[in-house]
């Protein structure tokens, strides 16, 4: 197996910090499970994380058993699946399904046209999986509900249809049980965004039609190399390289290298190191971005450092600025976890835990209590169609496009880094200009810009917005949300949960100081559209 770590960046001083990390033992006593690796205010919550350093061991049995229940799907006439799942339950499926090349259903949005497109096609083709950890999560929960109402509707029993992966003991397994619904149990040994190579990454990849075989195989092949306490240790070096950015540089742009079938595996290191390093106001963020946009660029010169990744043979064209990482897909997933464990050692971080995640969920359902979810706008922007403002801060005069980029240029400072939060449906016709604003708006502003979809971003890269370095500012764009979706056994429906997510972040943010302005359009794609023309060029 061929992996390789480039390092262009601060060469000898990520030589030190390896030598360091050797002498350490770093490496080893990660696959030790060596739970003191973090200070003893992560011992206790290191102590039940650390299971994915041996996951392989029981991958076979529960491979078999994905596949035993895929046979049985295809001789009923099945051919679609659908993941419900969020976070860390869902964005390692996501890529492996994609470097395969097999269709999955992604199910991690609110958004009712979102949900609808998901519930509403080829259901006597469908089955689902849904996917929590904890079993309690509000989006995941819903989803379910609604494909439970769906099929029953159909004249489909569920149980033929619904598998669940969970933890040992949570709400949704006994949920699952009762209804004689299928239940894939995972390691509670192995926290959400570390659980690529457990039963939330492989049971639906494989259901899809995924070869994870060979993805665990590249996987456990990788074991010896990056368990190692040796100087060429690439998860080693991938970690000091990273580590040297903090604490002046905050964010990388993270890219895939061009090559066959895309993996998109840069929304899942989004997570994986936003979500574990993103706290006690340090913390790097990966903003993910696609091969043609600016910070990729061998002429870029702006603030973001690149990283890059891909299978073997793809860096040729690799910028020299870049930290390049190459390996098979199954040894990219491991290398990256060890280097985020050592990242968060370097950081002196606990990177098992995501303590800030909780209050936007708290004030989300704050929202739905008091409001059923619906935010008042506090004025309005011209624009081609009816944009209204839903929060924005204190003395901004904000009258069409032109003035909200004015705005930003005025808001965020040379330090600062913008995302743009949308909570809109991802597949929709606002996501391809979305992805084009924020390369444009980074060429412009010259500072990192990061684009994140709710309520998917929660569960990702919102604990770094809200317990990383306050540079933030964020900028929501919502739509109508219609039509409407009711979520059963529920009191508000889709549209109102939506609304809730982004009120309840943005207060939690703007609670925290960071500047926040949110809009809510009737045609967001044409919002965007009118940015882009409205002078997002040079600054
Ligand atoms: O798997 P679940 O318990 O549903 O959790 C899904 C996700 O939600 C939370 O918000 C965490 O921040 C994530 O780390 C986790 O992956």
């Amino acid at each position: 197996m061929t992996i390789e770590v480039r390092t262009p960046r601060g060469g000898a001083a990520v030589d030190r910090v390896v030598e360091q990390l050797v002498g350490e033992r770093v490496a080893s006593r990660i696959f030790a499970q060596d739970a003191t690796l973090w200070g003893a205010d992560a011992e206790a919550e290191a102590q039940i994380r650390l299971g994915w350093t041996d996951v392989f061991d029981g991958a076979d049995a529960l491979i078999s058993e994905a596949l035993d229940f895929r046979s049985q799907l295809a001789a009923a006439g099945v051919d679609r699946i659908v993941l419900c799942g969020m976070g860390g339950s869902s964005l390692a499926p996501e890529v492996m399904t994609r470097a395969a090349q097999v269709r999955l259903v992604v199910l991690d949005s609110t958004h009712p046209v979102q949900v609808r497109r998901a519930v509403e096609t080829d259901l006597q083709r469908t089955a689902v999986v849904v996917s929590s950890k904890s079993g309690s999560t509000i989006e995941t929960r819903s989803h379910l509900a609604v494909f439970e109402r769906a099929f029953a509707d159909a004249g489909i029993d569920p149980a033929d249809r619904i598998a669940v992966v969970t933890d040992p003991g949570s709400a949704l397994e006994s949920h699952a049980r009762e209804r004689g619904e299928r239940v894939f149990l995972a390691d509670p040994h192995v926290g959400g965004r570390y659980s690529a190579l457990t039963a939330f990454g492989l049971v639906p990849s494989a259901l899809a039609g995924a070869d994870v075989e060979t993805i665990v195989a590249d996987a456990g092949a990788a074991v010896q190399t990056v368990a190692a306490d040796d100087a060429g240790n690439p998860a080693l070096r991938l970690a000091a390289a990273l580590a040297q950015l903090t604490p002046e540089i905050i964010t990388t742009a993270v890219a895939e290298m061009a090559h066959g079938s895309a993996w998109g595996l840069a929304d899942w290191i989004e997570q994986l190191i936003a979500e574990s390093t993103g706290k006690n106001g340090r913390g790097l963020l990966p903003i993910a971005v696609r091969a043609e946009d600016p910070e990729v660029d061998s002429s870029y010169s702006g603030p973001v450092p690149l990283t890059l990744v891909g299978p073997r043979g793809s860096a040729a064209s690799a910028p020299e600025r870049a930290v390049v990482v190459t390996a098979p897909l199954g040894a990219q997933l491991l290398i990256w976890e060890v280097a985020t464990a050592v990242l968060g050692r370097l950081l002196a971080i606990d990177p098992f835990d995501q303590p800030d995640v909780e209050s936007a969920k708290v004030a989300a359902r704050e929202v739905m209590g008091a409001s059923a979810g619906s935010a008042p706008a506090i004025g309005t922007l011209s624009s081609g169609s009816p944009v209204s403002l839903l929060a924005a801060p204190s003395g901004s005069v904000l009258t069409n496009a032109a003035s909200l980029l004015a705005a930003l240029r005025e808001t965020v400072g040379p330090e600062d880094y913008l995302v743009v939060q949308a909570y809109l449906d991802r597949e929709g016709p606002a996501a391809a200009p979305l992805a084009d604003l924020r390369a444009r708006l980074a060429a412009a502003l010259g500072v990192p810009v990061a684009l994140g979809f709710g309520p998917r971003y929660l569960h990702s890269t919102g604990q770094f917005h809200k317990g990383g370095p306050r540079r933030g500012v964020f900028v929501q764009v919502l739509d109508d949300a219609s039509p409407d979706l009711e979520i059963p056994g529920a009191e508000g429906g889709f549209a109102a949960l939506l609304s809730a997510q982004a009120q309840g972040d943005r207060e939690v943010l703007a609670g925290a100081g960071r500047p926040v302005f949110a809009l809510r359009a009737a045609d967001p794609a044409e919002l965007v559209n009118e940015l882009l023309s409205a002078g997002v060029t040079g600054a």
